[in-house]
């Protein structure tokens, strides 16, 4: 557990990067820090592993005051995925994924197997990728890289800054899709900063919405999006909130129709059940039928048909519910 206790940061040339901060991200829940460059988002969380010391107020971890702890031995407690990965240039990806196990004792062999587990959670076939160098790796693959990296030491707290940033949108869902559920399995205690609020609603159990160095709103993502709590809230939500609330809903929670083909004919694509409307939709307005199929994920079996009016109504209820 991360808590934040009145904290100040005031750099040398006077500039106060966050003031009187106080906020607390509970055991294995994953917050957000999103707002525009400059608020004070980076400086927070450098803050947690000390590589900013605050100047005044308090940061514990798990109840302890960070002050009083060495700071090499807390970021050894604390993973730090950064945008531009780090990955050293001349080990491989194996090597690179087993870098932090083995500064800490772990054997080499086990190590290696670790994170050849590790690049396999996060989609990277070690046999195929793990003899790589980070320079023969698409970006999107470099940032997978790291998040297993930091996920090998594992550590019970994850700082994130921007770890899907240098991606294009597309393959940024898919990394988030799939961070979102290597976190459901592995429930670390995770700050993760982000200038793009979609990403930070996506992700965010809760979310931390800054404006000039202070919280404006910390609440769930349905609740920023659907009761936003000052002006300043409302106008970094934007207007296009319901497009924004497609994608923190899932399809699973729309009335699906009747598999049962009106024409004759089977729909020619497909989600499952836990895709984000947005997808769907995407989806939707590709197919002439109107229509698609939605998946089990499990079985894979077809359990619905999906149409526009569908999304429409969920989309409502979902409204009915924030409000
Ligand atoms: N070393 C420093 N000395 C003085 N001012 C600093 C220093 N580092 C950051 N700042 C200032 O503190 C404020 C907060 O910076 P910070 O990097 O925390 O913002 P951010 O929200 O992470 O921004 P971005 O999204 O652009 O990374 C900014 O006004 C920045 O210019």
């Amino acid at each position: 557990m991360i808590r934040f206790e009145q904290v100040t940061k005031r750099y040398p040339d006077g500039t106060t990067a966050v003031a009187d901060l106080s906020f607390e991200v509970a055991e294995g829940e994953l917050v957000t820090l999103v707002g525009p460059s400059g608020c004070g988002k980076t400086t927070t969380m450098k803050m947690v592993n000390r590589l900013i010391e605050p100047t005044s107020g308090r940061i514990l971890l798990n109840g302890e005051d960070i002050a009083a702890a060495d700071p090499v031995e807390l970021r050894r407690r604390i993973g730090y995925v950064i945008q531009q990965v780090g990955l050293f240039p001349h080990k491989t990806v194996l090597e690179n994924t087993a870098t932090v196990p083995q500064l800490i004792g772990t054997p080499k062999a086990k190590a290696r197997a670790r994170a050849a587990e590790l690049l396999d959670l996060v989609g990277l076939d070690p046999a195929v990728y793990g003899g790589r160098y980070p320079e023969q790796l698409s970006g999107g693959q470099r940032q997978r890289v790291g998040v297993a990296r930091a996920l090998a030491a594992d550590p019970p707290v994850l700082l994130m800054d921007e770890p899907f940033g240098a991606v294009d949108p597309v393959v940024r869902e898919r990394l988030q899709n799939e961070f979102l559920a290597l976190q459901r399995t592995v429930r670390k205690t995770i700050l993760l900063v982000t200038h793009d609020l979609e990403e930070a609603v996506r992700l965010g159990d809760r979310i931390a919405v800054y404006g000039a160095g202070t919280i404006e709103q910390f609440a769930r993502p349905a609740q920023v999006l659907g009761a936003p709590a000052t002006d300043y809230v409302a106008g970094f939500v934007g207007a296009d909130r319901g497009l924004k609330r497609l994608a923190v809903t899932a399809v699973a929670q729309a009335d699906l129709a009747d598999l049962a083909p009106a024409d004759g004919k089977a729909p020619t694509a497909e989600v499952a059940l836990g895709a984000s409307l947005r997808e769907a939709l995407a989806l939707l307005l590709q197919e002439d039928s109107g229509r698609i199929g939605v998946t089990d994920p499990d079985s894979g079996a077809l359990v619905g048909v999906l149409t526009p009016e569908g999304v429409h109504r969920a989309l409502r209820r979902a409204r009915l519910q924030e409000a």
